[in-house]
This record gives structure tokens, sequence and C-alpha cells, in this order.
């Protein structure tokens, strides 16, 4: 959407939403790789290193850590509606359940952290942006009834964009 771009149209908060639909679709398969194991939705381990990884690469970047880790916490809070969303799914309805489990340490999380990283250099690019104000909320809106549209998102996915962007206007 380059054209969009260019006319502004999408609006400051485009490829930062993009972003968190990226990391709450890869919850369906977050959620396949634990459907049917031992392993639980909530892993506090992964989350504190998810989280000491933002704040570092923060200080690194030159921007405040607080802002972005509370911005990753929602993105974790949102892959954990989608997770448990699709468990309660699977477990009404057995014919939807994924034929395939994926191995989270080897395929997916490191997906996870190479978002991790352009999530950060899409809130460093969008510091100006995010000075909290009705300006920003009315944007932050904007991108995500766009992104809701553009990717057809169901509406526990719905919910899960609205948890995600909802610390956006807070740099
Ligand atoms: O890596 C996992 O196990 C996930 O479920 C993903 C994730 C995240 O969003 O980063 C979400 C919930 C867990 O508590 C830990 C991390």
């Amino acid at each position: 959407a380059p054209a969009a771009e260019h006319a502004g149209v999408a609006g400051p908060f485009r490829q930062l939403t993009e972003l968190a639909v990226q990391r709450i679709q890869l919850g369906d398969l977050v959620a396949a790789a634990k459907f049917g194991t031992t392993q639980p939705i909530d892993d506090p381990v992964r989350e504190k290193q998810v989280l000491d990884t933002v704040a570092a690469e923060s200080v690194r970047l030159g921007m405040a850590p607080e802002p972005n880790v509370r911005f990753f916490r929602a993105q974790i809070e949102a892959s954990k509606v989608v997770q448990r969303g699709l468990f309660s799914r699977w477990e009404r309805d057995p014919s939807q359940r994924p034929s395939r489990r994926p191995d989270l340490a080897r395929q997916v999380r490191p997906r996870l952290d190479r978002l991790t990283a352009q999530l950060l250099g899409e809130l460093r690019a969008t510091l100006e942006a995010r000075r909290p104000g009705v300006v920003c909320e009315v944007r932050r809106i904007q991108a995500e009834v766009t992104a809701v549209f553009v990717h057809r998102l169901d509406k526990l996915h719905r919910d899960a964009v609205t948890v995600s962007l909802r610390p956006v206007c807070a740099a």
C-alpha cells in the first residue's frame, strides 16, 4: 500500500499496527504448539525474558524503557487472549483443532523475537505521533479499524488487537 502511505491515508500507526497483528496471529501458532500438551498458556519465565530484552534494547535505542515494557505487556496479554480463546474453541469443537503442532522454542519464539525487534523500531519511529492526546487516540482507533478490515479478523482476534493497541498513545 505505498500509494495509501504517500497520501497519508493510512496514518502514522499503519506499520506498528501491522506488526501487532502479526504478533497476534503468531498467538495462533503458540496455541497450536501448546494445545494438548502440559505446557501452560502462562509462562512467567518467558514473559520476563521478553520484557527484560525490551527494557535493555530500549535503553540501547535511546528510549525510556518503561513505556515500551508497558506496550509489550499488552502484546503478551493480547497473545493470551488469543490462546485462551482458541483453547476453548478447540475444546468445544475438536474438528477445528490444528492438525500440526509447531515447535514452540524452535519455530515460534524465534519469530516472536524478530517481531520484538521490529516493534521496537516502530515504537521509536512513532515516538512523536504517540504523544498522549486526542489526535493520537483518533489515529490509533483509525489504525485498528483499518487492520480489522484488511485482515478480516474474527471477534477473538479483534478483541486481541484492541488489547494490543491500548497503550499506543503513551510515549
Ligand atoms: O512464548 C510463549 O509461551 C507464549 O505464550 C507467548 C507469550 C508472549 O506473548 O510473548 C505469551 C504468554 C506467555 O506467558 C509467554 C509469552
